[in-house]
């Protein structure tokens, strides 16, 4: 916050209840020594050092535009599945080639697949749809060593805020599937889970691929966490795991065709219950 140096100002008013000078900004008010020097309009007339494109308000704008730029990108897309893995997991990796049929079964399945845009199994799953003839998403984002968007991707669009990016990974797709990685696939794993578990998101399919990596994880998940109550009875059956990538595949489009049957019933119920 700037301009809190001075106690006087145009707009200010006095407020009996404190005795002291306020001054309202919309929702804010402020009092005392934060009652700002000079009006909004002054500020915006005014010339300054251009500082106030790095102030929160600001930042909040760029925010926004973030989330229209990547709702009208993704709109049009049709349904799609959403790929997690590790960037750095190389070709010729046998989890390589795993990311590449997943993303194939899902093309032939007539799903569009959505992945982080960056190297790795994000990679090998945009291969695997581009050249499967499908829709081959990237979600980039921003990043400190930026890498770039892998070349596989058909329909990319980079993001600076990873929340902002990760509202897409949910918003259009209708499961998701998660390769081996690290902590940017635990943190995308989790993040659905916890949709899932609250409400948030209704019949979200999970899908895991890899048994022997993944084990490890959801044995401490049944041991410690379900076995101390920090989780419900049924939560970490959440999370399936296969080895099969047209199994993944076939688990995530079934829960993703029950959804489209429940959604076009209730519209019907809903349509009926209008016409009486
Ligand atoms: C080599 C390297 C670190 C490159 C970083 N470049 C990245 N580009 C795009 N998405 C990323 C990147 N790193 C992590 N992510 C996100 O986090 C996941 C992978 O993180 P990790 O490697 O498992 O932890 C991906 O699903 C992706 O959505």
């Amino acid at each position: 916050m700037t301009d809190h140096t001075t106690n006087h100002t145009t707009d200010r008013t006095a407020d009996p209840a404190v005795d002291r000078p306020t001054h309202q900004r919309g929702p804010v008010t402020l009092r005392g020594q934060l009652v700002p020097a000079t009006t909004t309009d002054e500020r915006l007339l005014g010339t300054d050092d251009g500082a106030w494109v790095h102030s929160d308000p600001w930042r909040v704008l760029r925010i926004q535009s973030e989330f229209v730029e990547g709702f009208g990108a993704l709109a049009d897309l049709g349904p799609a599945v959403s790929v997690f893995g590790s960037a750095r997991i190389r070709e010729g990796d046998p989890e390589w080639a795993l990311g590449e049929a997943v993303a194939r079964e899902l093309v032939d399945a007539g799903y569009a697949v959505i992945t982080g845009g960056g190297p790795g199994l994000m990679e090998a799953a945009n291969k695997g749809a581009h050249e499967a003839g499908g829709v081959s998403v990237g979600l980039g984002i921003e990043l400190p060593f930026e890498q770039g968007m892998n070349p596989y991707v058909d329909l990319g669009v980079n993001f600076r805020y990873f929340f902002v990016r990760k509202t897409m990974f949910v918003k259009y797709a209708s499961g998701f599937i998660v390769l081996p990685g690290g902590f940017g696939t635990l943190d995308e794993l989790f993040e659905a889970i916890t949709l899932v578990q609250t409400g948030k998101v209704r019949q979200f399919p999970i899908v895991l691929v890899g048994t022997a990596f993944w084990s490890g994880l959801i044995d401490w998940l049944r041991s410690t966490l379900r076995e101390r109550g920090l989780v419900g009875t049924h939560d970490v059956d959440l999370l399936q795991v296969v080895d099969d990538p047209a199994e993944a595949v076939r688990l995530v489009t079934r829960a993703a065709a029950e959804l489209a049957r429940q959604e076009r019933e209730a519209t019907s119920e809903a349509a009926a219950e209008g016409a009486e």
